[in-house]
């Protein structure tokens, strides 16, 4: 039998081993495919200083040299795509088409961060503007680093989640303690590798890794921490705010999109943005579909398209590229069951049924849901769409912001002018015309309200949140 192979943790610029490790199996087929790290407080402690000690030389390293490092580390990550998109795929079943496309689209935003980068710079302010009699002040604002950035990323996108916190972070001259999921820490952990062979110094990366449940507290409480950005589920979203108190934080957690379908809209072409939204890597996106919300009209005919083009999705192995895989955790299967269970015995109409073996969920579509139905309302973060029939666009808008999420929503019409007074009304970051619901391009603003998050991702608001102004005012 082939060795398994241990990831080891890179602690103040050498790759280091805990005493215990943890062993990582594949979603696919439960086959052994490396180890892992579990680290213990004290040694969190060293990487913690190791970042401390490293951060003054690195903020003062000019912006041009630490692009330059960004550049090196995109070019590097690029060239493995094939071997680093192989292991992610195998490490949280993702099609391999989508897990090395996941690969080549993180060196493209590493890229466009070191190009951002360098644009972000401060301002200078004449005191006249305000008053006369401040004529004579001049305010030279410049952006600093926050110091200690925490980067805590989800199993779903393990290479990009865990980059478009880093890079923006080290462009701005903080260094980072990266936390990257454990379903994922492989791919996480090779990550932080091609930033190593980019040419970063010792102690500006740092990886951690560990059971978030074990070691999750612990960082998160850490009096080294200055910022702590988050991609990952509303619960521990929550007790980061809880325990961060007055330390500035970023959040990404989870979210319930709608895609509310128009009478006059072009229904295939909102059926294959539907199946497209909801469906992509199994559902498991924040952004997913997870919920229609169509006018009565024309829900017949919705639903009729969904079907066929629901039971064309291919089914099975991420190596076959199929689109619908195995979901990430038997555990996860089973809470999407429970959903579907609790819409069927409510009365839902089931549409494709959705058969299940171990952690692998058919797709399948659910007509005719009621808002009693927890499907109506929880993120299933599985190959599962309820369709939630409404008498006119204001039962939209209203069964919409019921939700305690606020991601995003896609609005289906031909018509741009009441579109656009939808989207006023929709408590949500981002609203979609005529698309599915999606976070990229990635140098978008990304941003949930409610229980979607706090702070605004994306390349150049990514920057902006881990910097801090600093104002010198000059009396001429
Ligand atoms: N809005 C957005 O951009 C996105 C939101 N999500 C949301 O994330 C969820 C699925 O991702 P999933 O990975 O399961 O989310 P989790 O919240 O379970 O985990 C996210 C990360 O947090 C870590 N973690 C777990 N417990 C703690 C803790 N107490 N303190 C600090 N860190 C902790 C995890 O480590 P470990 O793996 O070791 O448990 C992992 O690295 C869904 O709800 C989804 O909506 C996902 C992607 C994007
Ligand atoms: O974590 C997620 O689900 C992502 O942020 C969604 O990204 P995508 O919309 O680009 O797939």
């Amino acid at each position: 039998m082939a060795e398994i192979k241990e990831y080891k943790n890179l602690i103040n610029g050498e790759w280091k081993e805990s005493k215990e490790q943890i062993t990582i199996y594949s979603p696919i087929d439960n086959k052994e495919i490396g180890k892992v790290q579990a680290m213990t407080h004290k040694e969190i402690d060293d990487a913690m200083a190791a970042a401390k000690a490293a951060m003054k030389a690195w903020r003062e390293v000019p912006i041009v040299e630490r692009a330059k490092v960004l550049y090196k580390a995109a070019e590097l990550l690029e060239k493995r795509k094939d071997e680093i998109g192989e292991i992610l795929a195998e490490e949280v079943a993702k099609n391999l088409k989508s897990a090395v496309s996941e690969v080549v689209r993180t060196a493209d935003l590493i890229r466009y961060t070191a190009e951002e980068g360098i644009r972000v710079h401060g301002e200078v302010m004449k005191g006249d503007t305000f008053e006369a009699a401040s004529k004579n002040k001049l305010a030279i604002i410049r952006r600093e680093p926050m110091g200690v950035v925490l980067a805590i990323a989800p199993f779903n996108y393990p290479i990009n989640l865990s980059a478009s916190k880093i890079a923006p972070a080290l462009i701005g001259g903080n260094v980072v303690i990266f936390k990257p999921p454990t379903q994922g820490a492989i791919s996480g952990l090779l990550l932080t590798q091609v930033f190593e062979e980019a040419g970063l110094p010792k102690g500006v990366l740092n990886s951690v890794t560990g059971k978030g449940s074990v070691i999750g507290d612990y960082l998160i409480a850490h009096p080294d921490v200055n910022f702590i950005n988050f991609t990952g589920s509303t619960e521990v979203g929550e007790k980061i705010g809880e325990v961060s108190g007055m330390k500035p934080i970023l959040l990404e957690l989870g979210g319930k999109d709608a895609a509310i379908v128009l009478e006059d809209a072009d229904l295939e072409k909102a059926a294959s943005e539907i199946v497209a939204g909801a469906f992509s890597y199994s559902g498991q996106r924040c952004t997913a579909i997870k919920r229609v919300l169509v006018e009565e009209k024309v829900a017949d005919k919705l639903a009729e398209i969904l079907e066929k083009k629901v039971n064309s999705l291919s089914v099975g192995d991420p190596f076959d590229n199929a689109e619908i895989t195995p979901l990430i955790s038997n555990k996860a299967a089973d809470f999407v069951e429970e959903l579907i269970d609790d819409a069927v015995n409510k009365g839902a109409k089931v549409i494709n049924h959705p058969k299940r073996e171990g952690n692998l969920i058919w797709p399948g579509v659910f007509d005719n849901v009621t808002l009693d139905m927890r499907i109506a309302w929880e993120e299933p973060f599985g190959p599962v769409l309820p369709i939630i029939r409404v008498k006119d666009e204001n039962e939209a808008i209203e069964i919409n912001n019921k939700s305690e999420y606020g991601l995003q929503a896609a609005i289906f019409t031909k018509d741009t002018t009441r579109a656009l007074e939808i989207a006023d009304k929709l408590e949500v970051g981002t609203v979609h015309m005529n698309n599915k619901t999606q976070r990229g391009p990635d140098n978008f603003p990304f941003l949930g309200i409610k229980k979607s998050g706090v702070g605004v991702q994306g390349i150049r608001y990514s920057i902006e949140s881990m910097t801090k102004l600093k104002s010198v005012v000059i009396n001429i």
